[in-house]
């Protein structure tokens, strides 16, 4: 099966969750598909080959996708943080949610500047989320080598969000 029909079939999907008119694409069961999880990262690792020194995850299931590229590909991982979880001195930025506002988080100083950052996550939806994952990685003058996703779901203008950074998405999927 093509990727881009793999990944959605993998994904269970929850109405109203977690409130009444979203379409909630559960990724755990992708997860804990061995096949679908291992073509899943094999396809963000060829596509984004030569291209990166470090994979950022954002909390909390961009976190299991960048250890496993990462720990694949040879890097280390870099964890966006929701907001209040980092001991040491952060930068910030909030933004808003399909469902909510939140802030995530990345400690100052930890990545050398000019680094280059592949940052993954599961899904780009409204696209808040990772456009503050970018504003965190400008703030720390690291460069963003790409955006990777598992699912984008269209219609939501996730991607206008991105700049002219380099999305990588494995499927595209209609709210
Ligand atoms: O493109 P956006 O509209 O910003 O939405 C996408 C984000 O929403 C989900 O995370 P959520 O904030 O629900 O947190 P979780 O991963 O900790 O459950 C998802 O994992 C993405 O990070
Ligand atoms: N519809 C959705 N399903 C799963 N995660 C999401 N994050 C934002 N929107 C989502």
């Amino acid at each position: 099966m093509p990727i881009d029909e793999l990944v959605p079939a993998a994904c269970a999907q929850i109405p109203d969750f977690p409130q009444e008119g979203i379409l909630f694409y559960d990724v755990t069961t992708l997860f804990a598909n061995s096949v679908a999880f291992k073509r899943s990262i094999d396809e963000l690792a060829d596509r984004f080959e030569g291209t990166y020194d470090i994979v950022a995850g954002v909390e909390a299931r961009g976190f299991l996708m960048a250890a496993a590229l990462a720990y694949k590909t040879g890097k280390g991982v870099m964890t966006v943080r929701k907001a209040g979880k980092l001991p040491r001195e952060t930068f910030q930025a909030e933004y808003t949610l399909e469902y909510g506002t939140a802030a995530i988080e990345i400690h100052k100083e930890d990545i050398p500047a000019g680094q280059r950052v592949l940052i993954l996550d599961d899904i780009l939806a409204t696209g808040g989320t990772v456009e503050a994952a970018i504003s965190l990685m400008e703030q720390a003058k690291l460069e963003v080598a790409g955006v990777g996703f598992l699912m984008e779901l269209d219609g939501l203008g996730g991607r206008s969000k991105m700049g002219d950074h380099r999305v990588e998405s494995l499927s595209l999927t209609t709210e």
